[in-house]
């Protein structure tokens, strides 16, 4: 066997993939680079902590409550900290809103430029029984002076100031999925290597799919042409399919085609799902692969955002059957 083929390369690493489309990106410094380069290295820690978490005193409540009445789990808790750890250190963020903090967390480095909304772990009721559960981020250029403290209106541009956002999905394989307005690349963690390979350089999400996922318990509160919609969705007899983890739902739909629905319920009359570290980074994703999202009125991204843990509803996924939605009037 020639050589060569005991020596196949590898593949084209995420800090390779970055530096070679550096170019491509606004304001090409090397700061965001460099800041998502931190992302990912916190992102292996957690992966390495998930993995081995029933080893690991992480699981289970973290015995506190989130600033929205929800339950901390100790990996909530882990992942939060890993995260703002590593943006701090790496010293390219000046300041994180994150789901686990009520306000605006400034990281010291008051000089640096970019601010990133995160929800540091995504699914979190299917952390201890093993189910695949996600992170997901969103970054933007600051509009406040470089040198002052950061304030809310560097984290209230709206959805299409975002100049970055991504997930990461630690399931059978863990992946990172990133846009910088560019399209959207899948990489692929190498455990073995430690390294993000890129395994999808160009992810498009087919126009329309045979799966809807949402939450079946609450679809008395739904409005009545989303119920209609379901009900179509079942006569033609589509897949339902829910994890129950955003990133995992919105990620299997992206591949195979479809649509995540979280309407408004009884339960939160404004939508469940957060609207700076959910909703905006995964619709900045989702219509960079030629899919779409709105909150049943407006597309996401055009949201006007007022504060910094806002709720919206959330519809996402292929375009044409988000169109059929938005064909029935959603808030009927
Ligand atoms: O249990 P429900 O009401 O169906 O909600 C599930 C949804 O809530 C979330 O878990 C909210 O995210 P967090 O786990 O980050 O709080 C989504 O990932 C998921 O899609
Ligand atoms: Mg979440
Ligand atoms: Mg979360």
């Amino acid at each position: 066997m020639a050589l060569a083929n005991l020596a196949l390369p590898v593949g084209i690493t995420l800090d390779r993939y970055i530096m070679q489309r550096q170019t491509a990106f606004p304001y090409a410094t090397g700061e965001l680079s460099q800041l998502l380069r931190d992302m990912a290295l916190a992102s292996k820690i957690i992966n390495r902590e998930i993995n081995r978490a029933g080893l690991m005193d992480i699981t289970g409540s973290a015995g506190s409550d989130n600033v929205q009445g929800e339950t901390q789990q100790k990996l909530d808790v882990v992942a939060n900290i890993r995260f703002i750890r590593a943006l701090k250190n790496g010293g390219e963020v000046c300041a994180i809103i994150s789901e686990e903090d009520e306000d605006i967390i400034h990281t010291g480095n008051v000089n640096a430029k970019y601010v990133v909304a995160i929800d540091p772990l995504d699914g979190s009721s299917n952390i201890d029984v093993n189910v695949s559960i996600g992170t997901i981020f969103s970054i933007y250029r600051r509009v406040t002076p470089v040198g002052s403290k950061a304030t809310l209106a560097d984290f209230l541009q709206g959805g299409d100031q975002q100049v970055a956002a991504g997930y990461i999905l630690y399931g059978s394989s863990t992946i990172l999925v990133l846009t910088t307005g560019e399209g959207v690349s899948g990489f692929t963690y190498d455990t073995s290597l430690g390294e993000y390979i890129l395994s999808q350089p160009s992810l498009k999400q087919p126009p329309t799919g045979q799966i809807f996922s949402c939450n079946d318990g609450n679809v008395a509160d739904y409005p009545a042409p989303v119920q209609t919609y379901l009900q179509r969705c079942k006569q033609q007899r589509m897949t339902g399919r829910y994890i129950g983890s955003l990133v995992a739902d919105f990620h299997r739909n992206l591949i195979k085609g479809g649509i995540y629905l979280y309407p408004p319920t009884a339960r939160s009359p404004q939508g469940k799902l957060r609207l700076l570290y959910e909703c905006y980074p995964m619709a900045f994703i989702a219509e960079q692969a030629g899919g779409r999202a709105c909150d049943g009125e407006q597309r996401i991204l055009d949201v006007a955002p007022t504060s910094l843990h806002q709720r919206s509803p959330l519809f996402i996924g292929s375009s044409n059957m988000i169109d059929q939605l938005n064909g029935m009037s959603l808030n009927g």
